[in-house]
């Protein structure tokens, strides 16, 4: 109230003309307010009852005309709260859309300010709305009782002392309610925002969430939130309910007060005609409009209150926007950036390798929470155990009864023709697909229905399309691995071969742009991000096509030598060649053996090298 009285006050001395021609189209609400009982007061006790007929029904259309004449009243009311309401709401989209520009300005990329859809829609229109409303029925209450009071005391001044005690005090009663209601409604529209901020927040992020496997954790967070409406709004509900009962007392209990005083009225003289007159003054005029005013002040007015403070009131601080439980970024954060979801889960924070059964101790850390069921020696770093995967109840299996091991360290290279199920494979070894039947383990853990968190300790799959995300150069390739300092990330630079392309951004705390990116630097930023991820199994599923064979070559070199077993999807024949085995997909049928091997063995790989080759199949 303090902080919006002041604006509101300026707001309303600046139209001294609307107001002047609102007052006067009210007075003529009050003639008819008193018009109405007066009429039926004088029918009764100068006409019908003291026998004269016309003289009744004169003052009966006397109380007819007034309440007809409400229409054209209501009309000229109307024209004038134009003049209040419409610059209400363009100085109000003026001043969300200036505070909006101001955050964007201050928090930049990223810092824009995603309340400012509902403030400058939904916001404004309920301030609008709350607004109008709340003059209709304040000034017409006004108006109304003081037309009916007046009425009253003119027909008996005794009226007044039976009316004006239960109509105030449920007006207290009611007024009471007013401040924890318009903290609820405060509460519920902060819910309401947050609820929507995290909505467009997770939109925006959907490929992270998808990337970090954090959607759970976001959906958690959407269902706390939903929850936090939910109770937001069942508070509001419960505090209507205390106002619809302040209404019932404040609407009800004066008529029951007349009807008891009726005998104590009559011995003070009140006739008849007064008592008749009065019950129209309560029914008609004074109640309708107690109960238009209350339920206006209840729900209008605590919540204009709260949505002009909103838009009016102080800039929330923004530190406070996002709390932890948020996992967001506040507007206008400037700290090193990170992807949307700060909270995702990462790898764990050992050095390389530490989760390579070979390479951990009996006592050290395992995140996963299982151990190699060889015992005595190391596991392999993928094994397919009979593995079949058909994508439907009735489809051709693309990988039928697949036995495979690779050893901790080794370098295999898996081909075969378009659609033979290489991506296929790399999922079900990521764990990011179930096989229809077998088992697939990554350092001698089952990897079906493992969590995103415990998947992401044991792996790293780096697709085609190399996914690069708005932030420094250095938070993207550190995103796998926090800690990793300026030298790791400089020697993962130069390793790849990046350093002309971070050069040319500007240095490791430039900003990226992934659109500025070609796809090629996407997959060198994106290949030098799984280089320094500490998961032992990389998984690069055709992650160099866009690279030119010498970058490919260092690429995959750097990615060899880093400790730890990598499979790579090969799209050209010096991918296989320099593979230690080699994974020939086709059809049912699959080879595995080192380059002369599979030559030898497989007819579909001498096809796919003399291709690749650019010359006729070759036959060894
Ligand atoms: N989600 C899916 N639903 C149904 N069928 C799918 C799905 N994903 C892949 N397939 C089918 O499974 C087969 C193997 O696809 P996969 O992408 O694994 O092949 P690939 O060897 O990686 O092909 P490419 O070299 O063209 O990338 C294809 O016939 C493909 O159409």
């Amino acid at each position: 109230m303090r902080r919006v009285t002041p604006p509101a006050r300026r707001f309303l001395a600046r139209r001294p003309g609307v107001l002047a021609r609102l007052a006067l189209w009210s007075l003529a609400e009050t003639g008819q307010a008193f018009l109405v009982g007066y009429g039926v007061a004088r029918a009764v006790d100068q006409g019908f009852l003291a026998g004269d007929v016309r003289r009744g029904l004169l003052w009966l259309a006397i109380a007819l005309v007034a309440v007809l004449f409400g229409a054209p009243v209501i009309r000229g009311v109307f024209t004038q709260l134009a003049g209040l309401t419409e610059p209400l709401r363009d100085g109000l989209v003026r001043r969300a859309v200036d505070r909006s520009l101001a955050r964007a300005a201050w928090g930049g990329a990223g810092g824009t300010d995603r309340a400012a859809v509902s403030r400058l829609t939904n916001q404004v229109e309920i301030a609008r709305d709350s607004f109008a409303g709340l003059v209709l029925t304040l000034r017409s209450f006004v108006f109304t009782a003081a037309g009916a009071l007046l009425g009253l005391l003119s027909l008996h001044p005794a009226l007044l002392v039976v009316v004006l005690p239960p109509l105030t005090g449920g007006l207290l009663l009611f007024l009471a309610t007013l401040r924890p209601m318009a903290a609820a409604q405060r509460r519920a529209l902060a819910a309401d925002e947050a609820l929507g901020d995290h909505a467009a927040r997770s939109r925006a992020a959907l490929r992270d969430l998808t990337a970090c496997g954090t959607g759970p954790g976001a959906a958690r967070r959407g269902a706390e939130l939903v929850d936090a409406a939910a109770a937001a709004a069942r508070a509001l509900a419960g505090w209507a309910a205390v106002r619809t009962a302040a209404l019932g007392v404040a609407g009800q209990l004066p008529v029951l007060a007349l009807l008891l005083a009726v005998p104590w009225l009559r011995g003070r003289g009140v006739t008849a005609g007064a008592l008749l007159g009065a019950f129209t003054y309560l029914v008609q005029s004074l109640l309708p409009a107690l109960h238009t005013l209350m339920t206006a002040l209840g729900a209008a007015g605590a919540r204009l209150l709260v949505v002009l403070d909103r838009i009016i009131g102080p800039e929330p601080d923004a530190t406070k926007a996002s709390g932890p439980g948020t996992g967001m970024p506040a507007p206008g954060h400037r700290a090193r950036p990170k992807p949307a979801y700060p909270a995702a889960p990462r790898p764990a924070a050992d050095p390389p390798d530490a989760d390579l059964p070979d390479a951990a101790g009996p006592d050290s850390a395992d995140p996963v929470g299982a151990r190699s069921p060889v015992r005595g020696g190391p596991a392999a770093a993928v094994e397919l155990r009979s593995v079949t995967l058909s994508y439907g109840a009735r489809a051709q299996p693309v990988l039928d009864s697949l036995d495979l091991r690779v050893a901790p360290g080794e370098r295999l290279a898996v081909v075969g023709p378009s659609g033979i199920g290489k991506s296929t494979l790399t999922r079900l070894v990521a764990g990011t697909l179930a096989p229809s039947g077998g088992e697939v383990r990554v350092a001698g853990r089952e990897v079906t229905g493992r969590a995103p968190a415990e998947l992401a300790a044991l792996r790293v799959l780096v697709p085609q399309e190399a996914y690069v995300f708005s932030g420094t150069v250095a938070d993207n390739l550190a995103y796998l691995r926090p800690d990793a300092d300026r030298a790791d990330l400089d020697a993962a630079v130069g390793a790849l071969g990046l350093r002309p392309l971070v050069e040319r951004l500007g240095g490791l705390d430039a900003p990226v742009r992934p659109a500025d990116l070609s796809p090629g630097e996407r997959q060198l930023v994106a290949l030098a991000r799984a280089h320094l991820s500490p998961a032992p199994l990389l998984l690069l599923d055709e992650a160099t096509c866009h690279l030119d064979p010498a970058s490919e070559a260092r690429a995959e070199e750097a990615l060899a030598r880093r400790r730890g077993t990598l499979l790579v999807v090969a799209h050209r024949l010096s991918s296989a060649v320099r593979a230690d085995r080699v994974l020939v997909l086709d059809g049912t049928e699959a080879v595995c053996g080192t380059h002369e091997e599979a030559l030898e063995r497989s007819p579909l790989y001498r096809d796919l090298t003399g291709h690749w080759n650019g010359g006729p199949a070759r036959t060894p």
